[in-house]
């Protein structure tokens, strides 16, 4: 099954089961779904193929960041599993992420490798902290540019940065965008953030979204919620 839904619904859950129970609440057809690190960490490959059989596509968001060589490992163990995208640190430079491409070309593996350009959580003074004196959209555009010429199918960024992405590396280029806030959501502990609307309009190309979604009572009812927001625009 899949979905030609730009949400990507973030199961950020503890446990195996606590994810697929969420899961089981979801549609195939109306959402993919994204395995990050603490719940891969806990459940390992078997949280992936529980989620295919549901019919679910899938985002592996373990932000790869090392040598190229054990990126490029990485990339293709997750491939191999058939998740239909994968994701990199930009910050870990263009060989690393050359390598992960080639490596991906060499075996025939179609999986969408994007890398994260700047954490929607970090602000100027959170990059200036790690020594980086730009702002966050500076270092998303040079990032992203990196990303691009690399070989990347796209990058994560925040929904604010996507509009000049667009602009510098069209449409084709994926913009996957996390920090979204429908209007009946808090921020947490998201900085740069977008409604789904605003955040399509700038030219996202996925949304992630986590707690508005997955908090929620009902969360095939906020999802509706967001579809219906992106229909009204
Ligand atoms: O790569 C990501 O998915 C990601 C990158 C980023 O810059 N910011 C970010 O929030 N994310 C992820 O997107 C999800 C956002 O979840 P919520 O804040 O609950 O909507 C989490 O799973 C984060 O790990």
């Amino acid at each position: 099954m899949s979905s030609d839904s730009p949400l990507i619904i973030a199961l950020d859950h503890p446990s195996l089961d606590a994810a697929l129970c969420l899961a089981d609440r979801l549609d195939p057809e109306r959402c993919r779904v994204k395995v990050g690190k603490e719940l891969f960490t806990r459940s390992g490959p078997e949280v992936i193929d529980a989620l295919h059989g549901r019919g679910f596509q899938i985002f592996l968001d373990l932000k790869f960041h090392d040598i190229p060589n054990t990126v490029a490992g990485a990339v293709q163990a997750a491939a191999e599993q058939g998740v239909w995208m994968v994701n990199v640190h930009a910050s870990g430079g263009k060989r690393m992420m050359e390598a992960a491409r080639e490596r991906l070309d060499r075996h025939g593996l179609s999986t969408q490798l994007i890398a994260v350009t700047v954490l929607t959580s970090m602000t100027t003074s959170d990059l200036a902290g790690v020594g980086i004196d730009a702002s966050p959209a500076q270092h998303v555009e040079r990032l992203a540019l990196l990303a691009r010429q690399s070989g990347m199918d796209g990058v994560v960024c925040s929904a604010q940065e996507a509009a000049r992405l667009r602009e510098l590396c069209g449409d084709g280029f994926l913009k996957v965008t996390p920090g979204i806030r429908p209007h009946f959501a808090e921020p947490g502990d998201q900085r740069r953030v977008m409604t789904p609307a605003e955040a399509m309009a700038a030219g996202s190309t996925h949304l992630v979204v986590g707690r508005p979604v997955t908090q929620a009572d009902d969360p095939m009812a906020a999802l509706a919620a967001i579809e219906q927001e992106l229909a009204a625009r």
